[in-house]
């Protein structure tokens, strides 16, 4: 049995993680922090989460309860991935991150943790998505150089970063197919007179309504055809049982970082 801890439980992805980790016959939760202002720290993580009482009662301190979990997975806020990181250097603990939304500078401090911790991080725990990027990275190949691509993504109205970790990985996948830098390539979002498009960008549009879980679509349109890839994800337990597959792969593996594609044994021939 693997035993989990679930930081940022009370949350959107939290209260999922916790129904798939206790739906899944080989993991176990022992542990659920939430927030230091939180007022539902002491109550009971399964109740908070609906599918009844776990006996795990919500707590602040995540330090204190690592000796009771093998894996920690991290839905929360880049601040907060980072404070619960420093909290595991030196334990045997491995961690799942699929918080998005990192600046360049707390993207780098993540990477260093990795020198200590096995690490499992990506910005979308569904198969689905994943296996895009492959398809991506064909469509780049293929069609990339002739096309104008484009990233269009959809989320909820509660998301707080833009455009989404995911379409983000998208862009990087083709731009690194095109041998392009993403960072210089990438336009977010157009308004006034732009002038035409430059043929080498690759654009992003950010939608946010209503309680749509995530979608996205890659479009590489040329002159007389147009291909669209999308990838519409319908629940939140898509993510959570992604990221209970990525800790149940993380267990007993090296320091280093790895993502879901390596999860997926994408990367393994
Ligand atoms: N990789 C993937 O597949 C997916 C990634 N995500 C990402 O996951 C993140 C969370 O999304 P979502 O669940 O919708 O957001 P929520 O805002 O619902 O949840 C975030 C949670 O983090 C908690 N939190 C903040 N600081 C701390 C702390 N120091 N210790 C413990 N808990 C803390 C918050 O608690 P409080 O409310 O008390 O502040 C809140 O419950 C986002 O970055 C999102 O983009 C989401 C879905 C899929
Ligand atoms: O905040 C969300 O909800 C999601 N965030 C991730 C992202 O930023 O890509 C993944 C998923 O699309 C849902």
């Amino acid at each position: 049995m693997l035993n989990i801890a679930i930081t940022g439980a009370s949350g959107r992805m939290g209260r999922a993680l916790i129904q798939a980790v206790e739906a899944n016959e080989q993991t176990a939760l022992t542990v659920a922090t939430v927030s230091p202002s939180s007022s539902l720290a002491g109550s009971d993580a399964g109740e908070v989460a609906g599918i009844g009482k776990t006996d795990v009662p919500l707590t602040t301190h995540l330090k204190e309860g690592l000796d009771k979990a093998d894996v920690v997975i991290d839905f929360t806020t880049p601040e907060a991935t980072l404070a619960h990181l420093s909290q595991l250097a030196g334990s045997n603990t491995a961690i799942v991150i699929g918080t998005t939304g990192f600046t360049d500078a707390q993207l780098a401090e993540l990477n260093a943790y990795a020198e200590q911790l096995p690490i499992v991080f990506a910005a979308n725990y569904s198969v689905g998505v994943n296996l895009s990027l492959q398809l991506l990275r064909t469509a780049a190949r293929v069609m990339g150089e002739e096309a104008d691509i484009e990233i269009l993504e959809a989320h909820h109205r509660h998301k707080v970063d833009a455009p989404s970790g995911t379409a983000l990985r998208m862009g990087e996948a083709v731009a690194e197919t095109l041998g392009r830098d993403l960072s210089q390539c990438a336009v977010y979002g157009r308004q006034g007179q732009e002038g035409p498009r430059d043929k080498d960008t690759i654009g992003f549009a950010t939608v946010r309504a209503g309680d749509i879980v995530g979608e996205h679509t890659v479009l590489f349109a040329s002159e007389g055809e147009r291909l669209e890839i999308t990838h519409k994800a319908s629940s939140r337990q898509t993510f959570a049982r992604g990221a209970v597959r990525a800790s149940l792969w993380l267990s007993g593996r090296d320091k280093g970082l790895y993502d879901m594609e390596d999860v997926l044994g994408f990367r393994s021939g």
